[in-house]
């Protein structure tokens, strides 16, 4: 895809998160692998004020285009492409259920069996590291080894795939498991949840989902 499409399709992205509730203010930010790189929102501009100029390209070693300055958080969304070869899209955001969680210092269990959404039986949650940090791009490349999601201690989430309608389709989904997630804890501690063996089923037939008819 052109560049001035993938620009449009990440505005359209960061519009449709606040949109979903999922975000406010200048919190948050939208990236798709491009070129040997990324495309990724700049820092600090709200998302109605945004327009394709923009949109900032940072090579593969790091380096933004000049004059523009990118997202505080680039290093986190250049380890999610370089942890997930899958991924292609890459979604931050502050919404409020993940934030709560993430406060608790949880990862969400297996309380509803679209979990597996996520890649596994959990979506967990990368402690603590100050916005924008090396340190805490290091958290995220540990969390997002083997899922698509996490929850950031203190801050947030992150959703990738393999492109930025499912990422940001993914993103909601977790918040959903995440308010579903506090609305239980207040009954029952631990919440009751799904076996390994029911999530490995889910993730096989997630699989072929969609794809074909059902027999
Ligand atoms: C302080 C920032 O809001 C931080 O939380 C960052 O993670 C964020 O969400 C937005 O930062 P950018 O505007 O730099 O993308
Ligand atoms: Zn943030």
């Amino acid at each position: 895809m052109a560049r001035d499409s993938f620009a449009r399709e990440i505005i359209h992205t960061c519009l449709e998160m606040t949109r979903l509730g999922l975000n406010q203010g200048t919190a948050g930010n939208v990236s798709v692998r491009y070129q040997d790189g990324m495309l990724i929102t700049p820092t600090g501009i709200p998302y109605e004020n945004l327009t394709e100029s923009h949109i900032v390209y940072i090579d593969g070693d790091g380096k933004p285009e000049a004059g523009k300055l990118p997202s505080s958080e680039w290093r986190f969304h250049q380890v999610a492409y370089h942890t997930r070869p899958d991924a292609n899209a890459v979604v931050h955001n502050h919404a409020v259920n993940c934030t709560a969680v993430s406060i608790l210092n949880r990862p969400i269990p297996a309380i509803h069996y679209m979990i597996a959404a996520a890649g596994g039986s959990s979506i967990p949650c990368a402690p603590y590291a100050t916005f924008g940090t090396k340190k805490l791009s290091e958290y995220v490349a540990v969390a997002l080894k083997n899922r698509k999601a996490t929850l950031l201690q203190h801050h947030g989430m992150i959703a990738c795939e393999v492109n930025l309608q499912k990422a940001l389709w993914l993103a909601h989904e977790v918040e959903v498991l995440a308010e579903l997630y506090l609305s239980i804890l207040p009954i029952v501690e631990p919440v009751p949840v799904l076996s390994d063996e029911e999530i490995a089923i889910v993730l096989e037939r997630f699989k072929t989902y969609g794809l074909r008819v059902e027999e």
